[in-house]
């Protein structure tokens, strides 16, 4: 199968059954056998449909009758990938774009060709005027031309001004990043980084946490012999800053109670020095398995994952933990660049958040012995799923406290507050809101 082939494959998917991108391309990935050549331009086309859906089926509607909305999902699909690369890719000739969409519609809906041929190459003789976004009201130009819900942008403006915005939005349509964080039992950075290196993989450590590297060229991760052997994990750094922070002492009791798929729960047990225990829950029975799945990989033996429900209240574990994470569920707004299809969701979708993070903040609470440590996370930039939780909590609980964060310098505007606001345009990675309180009595 062909990469673009594939791209409409993962595409429909995406649409039809409402799956994540990395987890519907990682699924096809696995199944079709994709060749290590047409992964990347797969992965862009797959992407950049995404994150510019709005804005393709804008250009779309220029030059049809039949509204994208209107259109069989398989026609515009095959339109919005075919305007993709004529607009977006100069790796790809125009020629290319078009003949290669137009042979792929005719494998698949032979009468659909000429209306997908016409519109592709009147894309290619108008392009000039029809790429320029000509709305004059300001949200919905920038949700137009960063094919957001408009929603979310005017959100943004009211909260952090215009300037801020669209430095954000432009952030969020970067390729982000690939860390990965060593596994400090089995290795070291060095060690790690030389045979990487071997590898032809491309490996930059980062100043601010001695386990972690940026890769380049690391692809096909899960038959990567380095990766199977347990000698890393792919993690952001955000989500590594998060461990940092709970920074949990050998020989504790710890509890993650939302922790699947295990990315923080085993950087804590690395931490630990594979001492202690760690209690690691998650409402999904089906994603134990991934917690427990990585904890062998990687020969950790302290973790002991669960399957429960963090909103109820779990009175046999009452003051009993050292150190308690609720990195809880959340709009995801912070980590765009990783799942674009986030920008689509609908204000109403979110709207239960907040009071489902409260409670699970407020049960976490309850398991923290006195002068033990309480770490909330999310990565959104969402104040009401972050500060304003934290806010609420802290009046009807006076017996925790913020603390300052000094395990890293990365928000110095809040951070002796006791909590950080990561903004992907300011601090280039994920965006993620965590604070840190201790239980004083
Ligand atoms: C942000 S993710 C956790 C990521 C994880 N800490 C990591 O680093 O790999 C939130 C998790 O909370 C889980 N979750 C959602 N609602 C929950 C609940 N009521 N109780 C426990 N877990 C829940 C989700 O299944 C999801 O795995």
């Amino acid at each position: 199968m062909n990469a673009r082939e594939i791209a409409f494959k993962v595409l429909s998917d995406i649409e039809k059954n409402k799956n994540y991108s990395n987890m519907s391309i990682n699924k096809h990935f696995k199944e079709l056998e994709i060749k290590d050549q047409d992964r990347g331009f797969t992965t862009e086309l797959i992407y950049g449909v995404i994150e510019n859906r709005n804005y393709l089926d804008y250009v779309m509607n220029k030059l049809s009758k039949m509204k994208a909305e209107k259109m069989q999902m398989h026609v515009r699909i095959f339109l919005e990938m075919g305007i993709y690369q004529i607009l977006f890719l100069d790796s790809v000739s125009d020629y290319a774009a078009v003949n290669e969409t137009v042979n792929l519609v005719n494998g698949f809906d032979k009468k659909s060709s000429g209306f997908v041929n016409a519109i592709l190459r009147n894309v290619i003789r108008q392009k000039e005027t029809i790429a320029k976004v000509d709305i004059t009201d300001n949200i919905m130009y920038l949700s137009t031309k960063y094919s957001y819900k408009p929603w979310m942008i005017k959100n943004w403006v009211e909260k952090f001004g215009q300037e801020f915005t669209e430095d954000l939005l432009d952030a969020n349509n970067e390729k982000p990043s690939i860390y990965i964080r060593v596994n400090t039992l089995k290795t070291t950075r060095e060690e790690l980084m030389s045979k990487l290196s071997d590898m032809n993989i491309k490996c930059f450590k980062i100043s601010t946490l001695e386990e972690a590297i940026r890769v380049e060229n690391l692809k096909n991760i899960e038959n990567n012999k380095l990766f199977k052997d347990g000698l890393f994990t792919v993690q952001d750094i955000s989500s590594m800053i998060v461990g940092k922070i709970v920074n949990p002492k050998e020989n504790s009791r710890v509890l993650d109670i939302c922790s699947a798929p295990g990315g923080k729960t085993t950087h804590l047990a690395t931490i630990m020095n594979n001492t202690g225990h760690i209690v690691s829950r998650d409402i999904f029975e089906h994603k134990i398995k991934l917690i427990n799945a990585t904890a062998n990989r990687l020969g950790l033996t302290n973790i002991e994952a669960q399957c429960f429900d963090a909103s109820v209240l779990d009175n046999d574990n009452i003051d009993k933990f050292d150190y308690v994470l609720a990195d809880v569920p959340c709009s995801g707004l912070g980590i765009i660049r990783r799942k674009p299809e986030i920008k689509y969701k609908e204000k109403a979708d979110l709207k239960e958040l907040p009071s489902i993070q409260s409670k699970i903040l407020k049960n976490a609470s309850k398991y923290v012995k006195i002068d033990g440590v309480l770490v909330y996370s999310t990565c959104t930039i969402q104040d009401v799923e972050n500060i304003d939780i934290i806010n609420a909590f802290l009046k009807e609980n006076d017996n925790f406290k913020l603390v300052p964060i000094d395990a890293v310098n990365v928000d110095v505007d809040n951070q002796d507050k006791g909590y950080l606001k990561i903004y992907p345009h300011i601090h280039g990675m994920d965006g993620f809101f965590i604070a840190k309180l201790i239980r004083v009595r």
